[in-house]
């Protein structure tokens, strides 16, 4: 056979399998898919969904969407076909099926920055033995035990600097206080040495870059923050080594007992050093802005709510009176659970300021959903604002109203608005850090409103690009309240 005939032979064969192969492919292609518009070829709608909006909305992209498609629609976003959905029971679905049908799936400069070790970016069994590794430290008995004087300890450090008059920024306090306690917890750095101060300030160059569009050239804000990341990364490790030093044969610390997250892993984890670099990175990302964004919006919706304030404060007026009575100083268990009213204020902060607005899926299989599909691979947003801001699961939904969690307390659980309230997510990833984040909202708050009046200084809002944050910084101004026996004195506390 000449070369021309065997050419001929196959080409056609080739042809033929290839157009088999498409028509088999397009038949599977041929899915009921949601309502909606791809956008431009690789970038789709990335842009208009990411365009900054006030945190208490859902953004006019979303807005226009939802009216245009309905709230599950397509789209072409983070360069990937993708299934928005703003239904409270997609949502739901979802989060359940962790693993099933969906899987956690954040876009790759993530994990590039948070490392691919980092819990953001983890599947399957490693991802159950970090989750395990992060639970026990911040259990309930832990909480009770030691979370709970270290929350205090960091919120009155805080607090005890402001002064009467100035104007500072709450967001700067906020952060102040999260990073504090995390170094703390995560590796005993104590606030305010020079070590911490400087982790601290490659911390807010890595955070930049976390925020900002993953471009890896000469200047930007992405990889300056890789540099601070191989920084913090070098800090973590000599700690590390410092640590394993002190550990002898038997495991046991030869010399002091650091009760920390690093000293936990190393004795307990079989892990090896970049996962422990890495699971220490995300924890310290984690717990540290979502928390401090949290507080700053409980300070900002409260100054507007004064009726909101008066009720806080009659609450801890009363747990403090108690504690007097008492002889006691530093809070316990049963005044953390006294917050009643508090914890509908952390509620309804967490529902309208949305701190976490969505999270990265992606569809494992083909998944069918009220008469729609949702072909494997295709990535899936979860989009947990749309749901807490929908009027119709919630009333007025953008007026700060923590009364609203006050009927659902007294209601049987499962109603309406518990179950659609997913500000940690849900399902097996539900977020490790849940209970210690309430804990420190509760107890800052505790201290803040016995300690101080406050008002904005200057009008500033919470944006969503979609990490929440306040533009100017939260600018405050605080009056001394006064009407409290209530010393903000650390060191007299200790010493009762
Ligand atoms: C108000 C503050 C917080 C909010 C709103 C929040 C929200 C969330 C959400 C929505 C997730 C799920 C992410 C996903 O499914 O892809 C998550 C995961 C996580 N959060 Fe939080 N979080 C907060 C505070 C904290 C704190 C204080 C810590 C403590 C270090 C923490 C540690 C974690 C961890 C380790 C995960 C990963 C869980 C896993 O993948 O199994 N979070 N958080």
């Amino acid at each position: 056979m000449s070369q021309l005939e065997i050419v001929l032979t196959v080409l056609p064969i080739i042809i033929s399998v290839i157009l088999i192969w498409d028509l088999f492919k397009n038949k599977k292609r041929s899915h009921k898919l949601p309502p909606g518009h791809m956008g431009w070829p690789f970038i789709g709608e990335t842009i208009g969904y990411l365009k900054p909006h006030s945190a208490t909305t859902i953004g006019e992209f979303m807005e226009q969407h939802i009216s245009r498609y309905g709230k599950i629609y397509k789209s072409n976003l983070f360069g990937e076909p993708t299934i928005v959905s703003a239904d409270a029971g997609l949502n739901r679905f979802i989060m359940q099926n962790e693993g099933r049908l969906f899987e956690c799936s954040y876009p790759r400069s993530i994990g590039g920055i948070l490392g691919k070790w980092s819990m953001l970016v983890l599947v399957g069994e490693l991802h159950r033995d970090m989750r395990m590794i992060s639970l026990n430290f911040m259990s309930n008995a832990r909480l009770r035990t030691h979370l709970l004087r270290e929350v205090e300890t960091h919120t009155l450090l805080v607090l005890r600097s402001w002064k009467e008059n100035s104007v500072f920024s709450a967001q700067d306090e906020a952060k102040k206080f999260t990073f504090n306690l995390m170094a703390k917890h995560i590796m005993s750095m104590d606030p305010g040495k020079p070590e911490t101060e400087n982790l601290k300030r490659e911390y807010i160059t890595f955070m930049k870059g976390v925020v900002s569009a993953p471009l890896n050239f000469p200047g930007t804000a992405y990889r300056k923050a890789l540099q601070s990341r191989s920084t913090i990364l070098k800090v973590i490790e000599q700690k590390m080594e410092e640590r394993i030093q002190k550990i002898d044969d038997n495991g046991c610390e030869k010399v002091v007992e650091e009760d920390d997250l690093l000293g936990w892993v190393l004795k307990h984890a079989n892990l090896s050093t970049e996962q422990i670099l890495d699971l220490i990175l995300s924890l310290l990302f984690a717990g540290h802005e979502t928390s401090s964004v949290s507080i700053s919006l409980a300070i900002y919706f409260l100054q507007a709510c004064p009726e909101a304030v008066q009720q806080l404060r009659e609450e801890h007026i009363q747990i403090s009176r108690a504690k007097n009575k008492a002889g006691e100083s530093w809070l316990n268990w049963e005044d953390y659970k006294k917050m009643e009213f508090t914890q509908c204020v952390i509620s309804e902060t967490l529902r309208l300021g949305n701190v976490v607005r969505f999270v990265h899926r992606k569809a494992l299989k083909d998944v069918q959903y009220k008469g729609y599909d949702i072909p494997c691979g295709w990535k899936v947003l979860p989009v947990f604002a749309a749901v807490h801001l929908d009027p119709l699961l919630y009333d007025r939904p953008q007026h700060f109203n923590p009364w609203r969690w006050q009927c659902e307390r007294t209601h049987a659980s499962g109603s309406t608005t518990t179950n659609n309230f997913t500000p940690f997510g849900g399902g097996p990833r539900l977020c490790a850090g849940s209970e210690l984040a309430k804990l420190e909202m509760a107890v800052f708050l505790h201290h803040l409103v016995l300690s101080y009046n406050w008002e904005l200084a200057e009008p500033d809002h919470a944006l969503a690009f979609p990490f929440v944050e306040f533009r100017k910084g939260l600018p405050i101004k605080v009056q001394y309240f006064h009407s409290q026996p209530h010393k903000l004195d650390i060191q007299a506390m200790s010493n009762k």
